[in-house]
């Protein structure tokens, strides 16, 4: 089945940087529907400029991205069809401070990615909006001002932000950065049940341990390459090659 489909996500010989500056060197990547990977490496190692690369928000230097078997570019040109496809949670600690916004409305701007501002939402609008919110456990803070939230609540709006568009990939960079343990855990129970409804992920982390239930794969990188990629510790099919990554792999 997922054979006819193409990969969400296929990278080849991609460089990404910053004007004239290249960050990111020689990256393949495959990402199939289904898979769960955690990109991990040491800071400054090029995580977020790849996933800032593969979406089109920082530029892509030399090499192809093909999302859902398109090229980035003609994806981006799409619109709302192709785009919302596609879910992103950035680096970003909470909500900017001052923004009165309640959860649900900071949520119910994730829609925005499937229609525009101007057209009035529909009950099945406000429905994902609500199942968002559910997803992530704050049904109980939906009328909440975002910006009286813990830091880790507010992560997890961020998120519902983006599951409110209703991806078939969620990417997100460093989720559990600076979240207690007791939100990391809820924000891990939460990725696997996004997890067994079918959702793909690619999650940017130094911590794998709250992903462990659901990871599938683990990509390192290291001075801007992918020098490891790895099926997850007890991944139980065998679809994935191990591969280390000496710079001479292409
Ligand atoms: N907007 C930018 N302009 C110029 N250089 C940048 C920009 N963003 C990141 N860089 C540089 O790119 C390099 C890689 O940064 P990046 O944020 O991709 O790494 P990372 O692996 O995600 O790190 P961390 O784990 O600390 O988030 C760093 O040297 C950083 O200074």
């Amino acid at each position: 089945m997922s054979e006819t489909n193409p990969p969400p996500i296929e990278i080849h010989g991609l460089a990404v940087g910053y004007d004239e500056v290249t960050i990111v060197r020689d990256v393949d990547l495959t990402v199939r529907a289904g898979e769960v990977i955690a990109l991990v490496g040491a800071n400054g190692s090029g995580k977020s400029t790849l996933v800032r690369g593969l979406l089109g928000l920082a530029r892509v230097q030399a090499g192809s991205v093909r999302l859902f078997g398109v090229e980035q570019e003609a994806h981006r040109r799409a619109g709302r069809g192709e785009r919302h496809r596609i879910g992103y949670v950035p680096q970003q600690l909470t909500v900017g401070g001052g923004i009165p916004s309640t959860v649900e409305e900071v949520v119910a701007s994730g829609r925005l990615a499937r229609r525009p501002w101007y057209v009035r939402g529909t009950s099945a609008d406000r429905e994902a909006v609500a199942r968002a919110i559910d997803a992530v456990g704050l049904a109980d803070r939906a009328h909440a001002t975002i910006g009286h939230l813990s830091g880790g609540q507010q992560r997890r709006g961020l998120i519902a932000r983006a599951l409110a568009a209703e991806p078939e990939v969620l990417i997100m960079d460093e989720p559990t950065a600076g979240v207690d343990a007791e939100s990391q855990v809820a924000l891990g129970r939460t990725l696997e049940k996004l997890v067994a409804q079918g959702l793909t992920m690619i999650v940017v982390t130094h911590e794998t341990a709250p992903l462990a239930g659901v990871l599938t794969r683990v990509v390192t990188m290291s001075g801007g390459r992918v020098v490891a990629d790895r099926p997850a510790h007890g991944m139980t099919t065998g679809q994935q090659v191990t591969r280390d990554v000496p710079g001479a792999v292409g």
